[in-house]
């Protein structure tokens, strides 16, 4: 087994993530947000854009997961070839791109760029899903790693408050890929279930480093006590 995805097994990966026009949407604090989440215990880091990838390549040595998320389509994560070479020449380790059967803005299918990203770069290829039904497919067209990132956020699957371990357990039986928790994952609890599900690895963003986010779940809990 690749010794990178050896390392993940049963471990916890941190996403750090800025969005656009939001304050903390810099290289440089994203570097820093993904150092304090390495000494937190983090086993690897997932990181969007080249800039953020590049910086988080230089400072911190754990596995890296990067992405490029462009354009307002169905597919905007990593849409293109181009997009996951520029990935990978980052620094990246992994590739993380769209892995739904959903056409793709360059015309290739899912196959041809997870073939075209292992010959021309090494990287290994992580396929972003949102049913069994495309894990099953990404799996078979070559990808190393298969996450549920997608569930929820795809015009035919329905978004849960919480993580789909349904989706989890069910590619983890269907395939002999390593399965990747990801998306609404926001306890410890739930990270561990997400482990007795079936999961390889367990991907937190939000909950970890999106603190916009996680204050408004502590203020709208509040309001809701006044
Ligand atoms: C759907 C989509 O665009 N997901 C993105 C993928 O990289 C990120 O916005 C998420 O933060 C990431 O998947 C981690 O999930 P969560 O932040 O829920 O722990």
């Amino acid at each position: 087994m690749n010794k990178l995805i050896a390392h993940l097994r049963h471990r916890l990966v941190v996403s750090c993530q800025a969005y656009p026009g939001e304050p903390m949407r810099t290289p440089d604090t994203m570097r820093r947000v993904a150092l304090a989440a390495a000494k937190g215990g983090a086993a690897g880091i997932r990181a969007q854009g080249v800039a953020d990838i590049a910086a988080i390549r230089e400072a911190v040595d754990l596995p890296l997961i990067g992405l490029w998320k462009d354009g307002d389509d169905d597919v905007f994560i990593t849409p293109t070839l181009e997009h996951a070479l520029a990935v990978a020449r980052a620094g990246a380790h992994v590739v993380a791109l769209d892995g739904t059967a959903r056409p793709r803005p360059d015309g290739r299918t899912l196959g041809d760029t997870i073939a075209a990203v292992h010959e021309l770069t090494g990287a290994l290829v992580m396929a972003d899903c949102s049913t069994l039904g495309e894990g099953i497919a990404a799996a078979a067209a070559g990808a190393d790693l298969v996450g549920t990132t997608l569930s929820g956020y795809t015009a035919y699957t329905s978004k849960q408050p919480g993580p789909d371990l349904d989706l989890v357990s069910q590619l983890a039986t269907a395939i002999d890929v390593p399965v990747i928790a990801e998306g609404r994952i926001h306890t410890p609890a739930q990270a561990a279930q997400a482990l007795r599900a079936g999961a390889w690895a367990v991907v937190v963003g939000t909950a970890i480093t999106h603190p916009s986010t996680i204050t408004g779940w502590f203020a709208s809990a509040m309001a809701d006590a006044r």
